[in-house]
């Protein structure tokens, strides 16, 4: 994608994006979809000929689905800063070691221009659809504030307009796990293993908050691992474990497992900064701007973003926009398990 002067002044003089790609692209370049991941999450939407294993959006993505693979070319990319293949903190520098320290702060508009780099390589005039979860939405978003030619439709699942106080301060417990890790050597720490305490503890807070507290406890409650102990915790050397904590301690083997710790750092910090309305005159002005179809999806018991921060989303973008509930105990990451119950309402909404 060519050389990127970041929103804050930092200089990445070669960006590389990672993306995936389903159907065909029309002569005129404006039968298209883009579709975002959330944070941990990468390109791999749906199964394709090249790799059928499922992928995160399975149920939405493919041929007859409600984003048609017949009818459109659906672009997933990984997000500028990611570890699947975008330029991240782990990428090679210039002079061959990774950027690691140097890799510069990004924002979720470095990355929307990316992706905007991204569409014209592959010769996308216009979005049908941008559309995202989470991060993803976010990004969603901020495509549809800051170009707004380009986008026909956006729908914003799980997400909102500008991160509030409370998701800053959940994520800043997380940097400072992964930052107060001895092993995160300044952000210098290739070729590894790094941080994996700090970012397993990283993920043991956002997993909890991704996670609603009725879904904890009426999967573990205060069920014992196995025949462990919990009070050897406190008490003996036999470490000794809650149910809760053995799932959580597996979630952030799972995530040590599959991303760098970096990236960790450096997304959810272009998170903490999102800002719809940042230099626009504020997120109600900024939104107001924005003249296509929306969609707005609220998980009713996420507890990280409040449905009441889609509703307020859904109020200041221009029409009617109604806030389409995802029903489901688990929390936030019910866009993600359960997003097909609100998958024909999208189509319809964007006339897909
Ligand atoms: C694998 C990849 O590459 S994912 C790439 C794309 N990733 C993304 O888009 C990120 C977003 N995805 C996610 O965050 C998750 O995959 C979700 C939210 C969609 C689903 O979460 P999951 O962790 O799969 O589901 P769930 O909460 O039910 O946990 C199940 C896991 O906990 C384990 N588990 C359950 N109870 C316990 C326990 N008491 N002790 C230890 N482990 C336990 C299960 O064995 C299972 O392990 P597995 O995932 O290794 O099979
Ligand atoms: N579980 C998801 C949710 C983040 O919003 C992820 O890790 O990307």
């Amino acid at each position: 994608m060519g050389e990127l002067h970041t929103e804050t002044g930092g200089h990445l003089p070669d960006v590389r994006l990672a993306y995936e790609t389903w159907g065909t692209l029309d002569a005129d370049g404006a039968n298209a979809v883009l579709v975002l991941h959330a944070l941990t999450g990468d390109a791999h939407v749906a199964s394709h000929r090249a790799d059928p294993s499922a992928g995160w959006w399975e149920e939405l993505v493919g041929p007859g689905r409600a984003v048609d693979t017949d009818r459109w070319f659906v672009v997933a990319p990984n997000m500028l800063g990611g570890c699947d293949g975008s330029t991240g903190p782990s990428s090679p520098a210039p002079d061959g070691a990774p950027w690691g320290s140097r890799f510069p702060f990004v924002t979720l508009r470095d990355a929307v221009e990316t992706e905007r780099r991204l569409a014209e390589h592959l010769g996308v005039t216009a979005w049908q659809a941008v559309i995202g979860g989470s991060m993803g939405g976010a990004r969603a978003l901020e495509w549809a504030v800051t170009h707004p030619e380009m986008v026909r439709g956006v729908a914003v699942l799980a997400s909102t307009a500008c991160s509030s106080a409370e998701q800053i301060a959940w994520a800043q417990a997380q940097t400072q796990a992964v930052r107060l890790d001895p092993d995160w050597a300044g952000g210098d720490y290739h070729p590894g293993p790094g941080p994996v305490v700090g970012l397993g503890i990283a993920r043991r807070i956002a997993h909890t908050t991704y996670r609603s507290a009725a879904e904890l406890e009426g999967r573990f409650g205060r069920a014992a691992q196995g025949a462990e102990n919990p009070f050897g915790t406190v008490a003996g050397p036999r470490a000794g474990r809650y149910q809760v904590e053995s799932y959580l301690d597996h979630q952030a083997a799972k995530l040590v497992d599959r991303f760098d710790a970096g990236s960790y750092v450096t997304l959810t910090e272009a998170l903490m900064s999102h800002d719809v309305g940042r230099g626009r005159g504020g997120v109600e002005a900024a939104l107001a701007g924005y003249p296509g179809r929306a969609f707005v999806a609220a998980v009713d018991s996420d507890r990280l973003y409040f449905p009441a921060e889609s509703e307020r989303l859904a109020r200041l973008l221009p029409g009617e926009v109604p806030v389409h509930t995802i029903a489901s105990p688990i929390g936030h990451d019910g866009f993600l398990t359960e997003y097909a119950q609100v998958a024909e309402e999208l189509k319809a909404a964007l006339e897909l």
